[in-house]
């Protein structure tokens, strides 16, 4: 099994759990009854040109299945308002909780705390977490092509836009892409992380970059060690990069983070 597979597994016990605390019924009352989502698809695209640097997607991530604890994170609302002061576009916040240790907890906090756009990211193979999501606040939920068929990916697809969200549909291969754009995917990011053997390849940006279609938002995921390599995404036409660990690990967030945002802006001139 992948882990990628056994990631799944425990993910879907633990929904098992929390569908029976709150039935599919309350949840969906719940997900009607929250604030409107905010326009993350915006929040993204305003930045090709933009002379703040690239976008970026700040993530509260408290531990990864490759390196264990990453950062002791006392208030994700407080890492969410520096990160919000660096000037990020969008929070993303890992919601799965036996290998990355976040919760929907961590999703409440850090929606109470800011007024950007907000990512729930989770492992999203059963259409009570859509309804779950934006019952919690999120605007925008991740897809992972590499856990869904075409025809569930389309159906996802669609449950989010009808919940008034927007997708990041991550691929990590040309071949995922094409599944991605086919199911109609807006935005689109590439994970250089490989989810099966959790290798990491910076320069994998570059090479899957040229199968992004013109008309999709583009978003480099991982791997961001510092300003250079979120340069290097800028310079291969990425319009956002969504960083975790080296920010979590930072004493100082948003400053990190607006070195993250201008960098690509030293580049251009
Ligand atoms: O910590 P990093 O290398 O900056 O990576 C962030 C983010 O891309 C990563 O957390 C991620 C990308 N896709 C995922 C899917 C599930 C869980 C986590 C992820």
């Amino acid at each position: 099994m992948s882990v990628l597979d056994s990631i799944i597994a425990g993910v879907r016990e633990d929904l098992e759990e929390r569908r029976s605390a709150v039935p599919f019924e309350e949840i969906v009352a719940r997900a009607a009854a929250a604030a409107p989502a905010l326009d993350a698809h915006a929040a993204l695209t305003a930045g090709r040109s933009d002379p703040q640097g690239v976008r970026i997607i700040a993530e509260v991530k408290r531990s990864s299945p490759s390196k264990g604890e990453l950062a002791e994170i006392p208030d994700p609302a407080i890492l969410a308002r520096a990160y919000q002061t660096g000037g990020a576009a969008v929070i993303s916040v890992l919601t799965e909780g036996r290998r990355f240790k976040g919760s929907l907890a961590d999703l409440d906090a850090v929606r109470a705390a800011v007024q950007l756009p907000v990512l729930r990211k989770d492992f999203m193979v059963d259409e009570y977490q859509f309804h779950e999501a934006r019952a919690h606040g999120a605007d925008l939920v991740l897809l992972i092509v590499a856990a869904l068929d075409d025809e569930t990916l389309a159906r996802f697809l669609a449950l989010t836009h009808e919940l008034g969200m927007e997708a990041l549909v991550e691929a990590h291969t040309e071949e995922e892409i094409s599944r991605a754009v086919a199911a109609g995917a807006k935005i689109v990011g590439v994970n250089v992380r490989n989810l099966k053997t959790l290798e990491v390849d910076v320069a994998h940006y570059a090479t899957m970059a040229r199968h992004l279609p013109a008309d999709v938002v583009r978003i480099a995921e991982s791997g961001v060690t510092g300003p250079a390599v979120v340069a290097d995404y800028a310079l291969e036409g990425a319009d956002a990069v969504l960083v975790g660990e080296a920010l979590v690990r930072d004493g100082e967030p948003a400053e990190a983070l607006r070195r993250f945002r201008t960098a690509s802006l030293v580049h251009e001139h």
